[in-house]
């Protein structure tokens, strides 16, 4: 193919945006090894300004999914009204098998942390359909807890770095059904003349 080429998109991929769904109830079958890096490998390629790449990657799986799952513990005991939802919840992160946190380092100029956030925001975007494309579902969290300190420096998350994203993943149990989109017709405004009075309504 001619360097110059754009190389135009499989059909494949309307159809993955489509039909993948956020998955919240995997089989407990190991991810294959390597998994991870090669969909962190297609995921990578995401859209990001000056190529600043602004992300890092903590994965957790096995004993450390147990480790993860007695983190949002600690936090939700205390967090929540009914103690039951503090067990279930760490027993749900403990058997999940993988669970990928993904941090960006906070740009203290506006404009760059906006596009470093949109940037990794593709990234984690990018990341749902390569797995899903391998018959992996995922499903993005933001639980509360990633947002607090006790949490985020037990897993290592410094000063300065935001997590972006929790990710779920594994052989899905069951795929919900997908709920219908708004018609992007009734959200689009094409202007295909020259405002008479210079302003758009
Ligand atoms: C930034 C972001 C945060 C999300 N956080 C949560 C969450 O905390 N809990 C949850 O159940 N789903 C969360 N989701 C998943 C959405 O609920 C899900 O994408 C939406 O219901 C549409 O379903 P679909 O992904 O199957 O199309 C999040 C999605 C995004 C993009």
């Amino acid at each position: 193919m001619n360097q110059n080429q754009i190389h135009s998109p499989s059909a494949g991929i309307s159809a993955a945006i489509k039909e993948r769904r956020s998955v919240k109830l995997f089989r407990q079958e190991p991810l294959p090894k390597g998994l991870l890096e090669e969909l962190l490998n297609v995921a990578v390629w995401a859209p990001n300004h000056g190529l600043r790449e602004p992300w890092r990657f903590i994965a957790f799986e096995g004993e450390g999914a147990k480790f993860l799952g007695e983190a949002a513990f600690s936090f939700v005991k205390r967090a929540a009204a009914d103690p039951d939802f503090a067990v279930k919840r760490k027993e749900y992160i403990s058997n999940i098998p993988l669970t990928l946190i993904v941090v960006m380092p906070e740009d203290p100029r506006q404009r760059e942390w906006d596009e470093d956030y949109a940037a990794v925001s593709a990234l984690v975007q990018n990341f749902q359909l390569a797995a899903w494309e391998k018959g992996v579902g995922t499903i993005w969290k933001t639980d509360p807890y990633i947002y607090a300190p006790e949490f985020r420096s037990r897993i290592g998350v410094k000063p300065g770095e935001k997590i972006v994203a929790m990710v779920h993943a594994g052989y899905p149990e069951a795929i919900p059904a997908s709920r219908p989109r708004t018609e992007a017709s009734r959200l689009l405004t094409v202007v295909d003349h020259y405002p008479e009075s210079g302003t758009l309504e």
